[in-house]
C-alpha cells in the first residue's frame, strides 16, 4: 500500500520554446498512514508533484505508481488511481458550481458511481463540524472557512485512502484552521494517508510529519521532520523555509540531546 514516485522527472512546454523544467530525478515511497510534508518556495515545484500524483500529469520521464499502478501506463484506468487519492486543492472551494452544499457534496462519490445514504452524509458533516441544514445552502453564501469543509468533505466522501491538501490552511482564520489541524489528526486516526503541500512549516510541526524539501525542481532534503529542522540554517532560508520561535527552542533541545525537554516545547 504505498505511493512510488521513481525518477521522475517533468518539463512543461517540453519541445517548445517555452520549456520549463518543474521537477527532476525525484524519488519518493509514501507509505500507507504516513503523513508528508511537501515544501519549498514558490515554484519549487510542489503542485506539479501533486499533480503528477494523481495522474492530471504524467511523467516524461520515471513513473508514478500508485499501490502498483503505473499512471502512464495506458491498461491501468486513471479514474481507479484518481478514486484512491482526494486532492483538496488550494481554494478548491472556487471549484464549486453546484446550487447547493449537498449537491456538491455528491458531486465526486456520483462521479465513481458511489451513492451515499443520508447517514454517511451526516457522518462527513459531522467529521468536518458542520451542521446538518447546511445542506440545503447555497455553497457560495458561505463563510470561506466553511467552504473549505465542504470542498472537502467532497473529497472525503468517496472515501480515498490518500488525501492530499494543497495549502490547506491558506486563507483561513485562527479558529477555522485549528479545526483542520484536528480534521487531519482525525483522518490519521482513521488511518488515511496525508500528503501536505505547504509553505508553512511551522503550523504542521505538532505533527511530526516526514518532508520532502523541493529547491528549483531538486531535492534538497527528504525523510523525518526531526532531521530536517536540523539543516543548516542558511539551507532552509535559501529555500524558503524559516522557523519560528518555538521550533528554533525544539531545535535546539534536540541538537542537546534534551529529548524530554523537546518533547515538553513541542507540546506548548
Ligand atoms: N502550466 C505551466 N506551464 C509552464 N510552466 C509552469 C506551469 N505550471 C507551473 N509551471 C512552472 O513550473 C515550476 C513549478 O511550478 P509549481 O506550480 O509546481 O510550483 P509550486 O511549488 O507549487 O509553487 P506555488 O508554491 O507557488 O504553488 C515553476 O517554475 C512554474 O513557473
Amino acid at each position: 500500500m504505498s505511493i512510488k514516485l521513481e525518477n521522475v522527472s517533468y518539463t512543461y512546454g517540453l519541445n517548445t520554446p517555452f520549456e520549463k523544467e518543474a521537477l527532476f530525478e525525484i524519488n519518493l515511497e509514501i507509505n500507507k498512514g504516513d503523513i508528508w510534508l511537501i515544501v519549498g518556495h514558490t515554484g519549487s515545484g510542489k503542485t506539479t508533484l501533486i499533480s503528477l500524483i494523481n495522474g492530471l500529469l504524467l511523467p516524461q520521464k520515471g513513473d508514478v505508481k500508485v499501490e502498483g499502478m503505473s499512471t502512464k501506463n495506458r491498461k491501468v484506468n486513471i479514474k481507479d488511481v484518481r478514486k484512491k487519492i482526494g486532492i483538496v486543492f488550494q481554494y478548491a472551494e472556487s471549484q464549486f458550481f453546484l446550487p447547493t452544499v449537498k449537491e456538491e457534496i455528491l458531486f465526486g462519490p456520483n462521479n465513481f458511481g458511489i451513492e451515499l445514504t443520508d447517514e454517511q452524509i451526516k457522518y462527513y458533516l459531522d467529521l468536518v463540524n458542520l451542521p446538518i441544514d447546511y445542506l440545503d445552502k447555497n455553497p457560495f453564501e458561505l463563510s470561506g472557512g466553511e467552504m473549505r469543509k465542504v470542498a472537502i468533505i467532497s473529497i472525503l466522501s468517496y472515501n480515498p485512502d490518500y488525501i492530499i491538501f494543497d495549502e490547506p490552511t491558506v486563507g483561513l482564520d485562527f479558529n477555522t484552521k485549528q479545526s483542520i489541524f484536528s480534521l487531519i489528526r482525525n483522518l490519521q486516526d482513521l488511518g488515511k494517508t496525508i500528503i501536505v503541500s505547504t509553505h508553512w512549516i511551522n503550523e504542521f510541526s505538532n505533527f511530526k510529519p516526514k518532508v520532502l524539501l523541493l529547491k528549483e525542481g531538486r531535492e534538497l532534503f527528504k525523510g523525518e521532520f526531526d532531521d530536517f529542522i536540523q539543516m543548516d540554517e542558511q539551507l532552509l532560508f535559501d529555500a524558503g523555509i524559516i522557523l519560528d520561535e518555538k521550533l528554533q527552542l525544539y531545535k535546539c533541545a534536540l541538537k542537546k540531546g534534551q529529548k524530554e525537554l523537546a518533547e515538553k516545547i513541542s507540546n506548548l
